[in-house]
């Protein structure tokens, strides 16, 4: 619903961004994994923001998502990480969520790193898919808020006062990325009508 308010509204691009756990064994916390494509588990169990009659007026009853995250967007994102000096803590992966509001079994998150995922979330998925329905251009990205754990034999858990943490520790290096990319935006669709 926001997305299509954003929409009517005149918006053109969605920069979706979110907390999450990070998969990749490489990846560390505090490090940011610029999403290039989604898996979309709540889908797999019948829940998809585009359920029941479409409205036309916004976009195709079967809108296309091998091409969700804009390339180029991704190209110019690891452009401006390099010139803000942030390429070693700057990725790229899949991305994909439960929904939570739990966090994932260790059983889950085997499971989900076999399927090919990076990180792990509980939003997102369902902004994208809408946004890519009503031809928003889309890029996303993760903060990596803390390591998944994989090992039973593990002592640490997962908790949300952690993932608030990492995030306010980079929430200057967020906004500025941020910043650089909107300015970038704004000077292509400027040249594009001047
Ligand atoms: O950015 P989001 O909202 O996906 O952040 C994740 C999911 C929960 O809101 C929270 C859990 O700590 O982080
Ligand atoms: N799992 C799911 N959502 C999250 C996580 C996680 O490990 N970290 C931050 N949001």
């Amino acid at each position: 619903m926001p997305v299509r308010v954003m929409k009517l509204l005149g918006v053109t691009h969605l920069v979706a961004t979110n907390a999450a756990g990070g998969l990749n064994p490489k990846f560390e916390v505090g490090d940011i994994m610029l999403v290039k494509d989604h898996i979309n588990l709540m889908g797999f169990a019948g829940n998809n923001p585009l359920q029941g009659p479409n409205d036309e007026r916004f976009g195709p009853r079967f809108p296309p998502m091998n091409e969700a995250y804009d390339k180029t967007l991704i190209r110019e994102a690891k452009r401006i990480a390099k010139e803000l000096g942030l390429e070693n803590i700057v990725h790229e992966g899949c991305y994909t969520y439960l929904g939570g509001p739990n966090f994932e079994t260790v059983a889950e998150l085997k499971m989900l790193s076999m399927l090919g995922a990076d990180s792990v979330g509980m939003s997102t998925v369902h902004e994208v898919i809408t946004g890519r329905h009503c031809d928003l251009t889309v890029m996303a990205f993760s903060l990596i808020t803390n390591k998944c754990i994989t090992a039973y034999d593990s002592n640490d858990n997962p908790n949300h006062e952690e993932v608030m943490d990492v995030g306010k520790m980079r929430q200057d290096v967020l906004k500025l990325f941020v910043q650089s990319i909107v300015k970038y935006i704004k000077q292509t669709e400027d040249s594009i009508n001047p």
